[in-house]
């Protein structure tokens, strides 16, 4: 199923995430441009704050030369800025209109006051105000960005999850969970990482590129074109290093995957661990792939960590040669001295998108080997999928029939080969065979959980490949070999087919399912919680509680495999009455070992090897003098003959009695 993904493509198809979202897309947009005119305001101001204090001082020192020749309101005039002694030149480019404003407040309301010191503040006021300003829109910038990443994971992930739920079977005998969890929730992640953030901050550092690059080139060209002659080398560098950590990425989240499918399995299988006293090995198992982790994460930051001095490098050898020549220029009067002091800041400013545009570069191709995994899941096809003219299955009586069934998982060798059943309403159906003899493949074909390659069934007449999977599912109830339970409560366990029933309808199923007794027993009685897969229940409790499961399901068909097959006589005993109440008026396909849980079977088939070779009532069978007796015989000397009491006898054969309870009797109770 592995696909080849090219990186362009793969972008594209993750930008269109972005299309629901197009008008927070374009506020972020603008807001983006004006932080970016607004971050590049405040340095000029230091610029004019340093060209204003230095032109105050040179004027100082020539009026202590001269004072004694000016007459007071000369030097009046000259403090009050009315007539500057020297002329200004204006090489910043916002210092005319905020000096004349300056010159404008002074000469109004504060022109007692020293005209150096009013422009200071006005000058300090307004750095102020544009920091204030910049903060805002960061602000309101980062809160819109951050959330509209966060939804772009989340409407991700929910199509995710929804996708890998509709996933023939197959997909998870084939994939490790740990690693499908992975995809779900780390390469997921990888949208925002891939999408918002960089994309966002590109937009952003491009505007401010542009934008500096403009004013450094109105302040003076040569010094800003030392600047751009070292970006490509910052470039070339930053890249370089980003394609050997892409590299290493991408193995460090396949290893992740498959760490999470160790983790995955060791926690479920911990009792089988701890069985078989494996704990050390287990850890050596782990170690050894959490080291292969640790070993990838320290060579990518490694190379992080080399990246940074080496740009560093490069960008501090661009300001020494603007120091040189700029420091030249000072000297000579060609520069003035605040336009030096703010070409440092621009500079960094100027290498920050340089970097980020490498950085993001890197960000993007690592995102993409996480996205990929992401596409790969999601172009996973779903295979069986309602057909296109599906029909909801109506409520069926139970006339079900296999008609020349064949089917084989993947392409090896058939495991079921011509198979000829009819199961009429109510009937029940028993699969007998040794093991490995196509009985639970039988009983998968039914919810269509795999199809026939040849061949069809029917319920009631209706093929089920032209009704849809969820009206289909809906008739029938499973009760597995391995009962699988939520970590949650008893209750919702047992509700979980039917979410609005009542409590007194949840009681009702348990009473029939023997488990109400013992469920009463529990610290919070139906709200117990009971761990996870039921961990804190014995396998018969679990049994009855799935039991109970399928009798609040009320299905028309019921699918048993080999529900008895784990627990000690008397629990069988509960369990077998549960049963019989269970799949009264019900077709029921019933898988048993123990054949003497299946003699008063409507019809006992008999596989081998995928083949039908025998199908007829006990009796019959025995009588037949096949496959079908030498199973029975094999058993009846190996194991106790477990005979199925009538109910009535029940309680009083056993050493802890619970109530025998009339289904019938319920079933007028329960409003069902
Ligand atoms: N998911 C699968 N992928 C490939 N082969 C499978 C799969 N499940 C079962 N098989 C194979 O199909 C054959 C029938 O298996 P099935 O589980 O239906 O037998 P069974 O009669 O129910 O066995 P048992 O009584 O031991 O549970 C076996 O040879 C088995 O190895």
């Amino acid at each position: 199923m592995k696909k080849e993904f090219h990186s362009k493509g793969t972008y594209v198809r993750l930008l269109c995430y972005l299309k629901p979202y197009w008008r927070r897309v374009i506020v972020i947009l603008l807001l983006s441009i004006i932080s970016a005119f607004v971050a590049v305001l405040p340095i000029q101001i230091l610029g004019i704050a340093v060209d204003e204090i230095r032109m105050a001082d040179r004027h100082a020192n020539r009026n202590v030369e001269t004072t004694h020749a000016l007459s007071l309101p000369a030097q009046k005039a000259n403090m009050s800025g009315d007539e500057p002694v020297l002329k200004k030149k204006y090489s910043i480019p916002v210092a005319k209109p905020l000096l004349k404003m300056s010159g404008y407040i002074h000469n109004h309301w504060f022109l007692e006051y020293n005209y150096i010191m009013v422009t200071l503040v006005f000058l300090a006021s307004g750095f102020l105000v544009l920091h204030a300003i910049s903060s805002c829109i960061s602000l309101a910038h980062g809160y819109i960005t951050s959330e509209l990443g966060q939804r772009l994971v989340y409407d991700m992930r929910n199509q995710l999850y929804g996708h890998i739920q509709r996933f023939p079977l197959s997909y998870f005998e084939n994939n490790k969970t740990g690693d499908i969890m992975s995809r779900i929730m780390n390469d997921v992640n990888s949208l925002e990482q891939a999408i918002v953030g960089p994309v966002i901050t590109f937009i952003t550092d491009m505007f401010k590129f542009f934008w500096i690059i403009y004013f450094c080139m109105k302040l003076d060209w040569q010094l800003t074109s030392i600047v751009l002659f070292v970006c490509p080398f910052i470039s070339l560098c930053t890249y370089s290093f980003g394609k050997r950590i892409r590299r290493i990425f991408r193995s460090l989240r396949e290893k992740t995957g498959d760490l999470n499918a160790l983790i995955q399995d060791n926690i479920s299988g911990i009792r089988v661990i701890a069985g078989f006293a494996k704990e050390t090995e287990e850890l050596e198992r782990f170690k050894h792939k959490n080291y292969e982790n640790y070993f990838l994460h320290v060579r990518i930051l490694r190379l992080v960590n080399t990246l940074r001095p080496a740009v560093d490098l490069i960008t501090e050898t661009g300001a020494v040669a603007v120091i040189c020549l700029g420091g030249y220029k000072v000297l000579q009067g060609q520069l003035s001295a605040g336009t030096f002091v703010i070409f440092f800041p621009y500079l960094q400013m100027m290498y920050g998108p340089i970097t980020g545009l490498t950085r993001f570069y890197n960000q993007v191709q690592r995102a993409i080997a996480s996205t990929e995994r992401v596409f790969e899941a999601l172009d996973t096809p779903v295979e069986l999928q309602d057909a296109p003219d599906a029909l909801p299955l109506p409520v069926v009586q139970g006339f079900v029939e296999f008609k020349h069934v064949h089917f084989m998982y993947g392409k090896d060798k058939e495991v079921l080969t011509d198979i000829n059943i009819t199961a009429c309403p109510g009937q029940m159906i028993a699969f007998v065979g040794p093991s490995g003899s196509g009985k639970t493949t039988l009983t998968k074909l039914l919810p269509r959980f795999y199809d026939p390659v040849k061949g069809d069934i029917f319920i009631d007449g209706y093929n089920i490949k032209n009704v849809t999977l969820h009206s289909l599912r809906k008739q029938m109830a499973m009760v597995l070999q391995e009962t699988f339970l939520f970590n949650d409560t008893v209750r919702t366990n047992i509700a979980y087919a039917r979410s609005d029933a009542s409590d007194k309808d949840v009681e009702y199923a348990a009473k029939a399912a023997n488990a109400h007794d013992f469920i009463m027993q529990l610290p919070n009685g139906y709200y117990s919680i009971i761990g996870e897969r039921g961990v804190k229940l014995s396998g018969g409790q679990k049994q009855r509680i799935a039991i109970a499961r399928a009798i609040l399901a009320n299905p028309r068909i019921l699918i048993l495999d080999e529900a008895t097959s784990s627990v000690d006589t008397e629990t069988e005993q509960l369990i077998q009455n549960a049963i019989y109440r269970l799949i009264k008026n019900r077709t029921t396909f019933i898988i048993a070992h123990r054949l003497s849980t299946i003699l008063h079977a409507d019809r006992i088939v008999v596989l081998e090897n995928g083949r039908i070779v025998e199908a007829g009532l006990h009796q019959e069978l025995l009588a037949n003098n096949g496959l079908y007796k030498k199973l029975f015989e094999m058993q009846f000397d190996t194991q106790e003959k477990i005979k199925p009491k009538p109910e009535t006898e029940t309680g009083e054969d056993m050493k802890n009695p619970e109530p025998v309870i009339d289904i019938e009797e319920l079933r007028q109770t329960m409003e069902w």
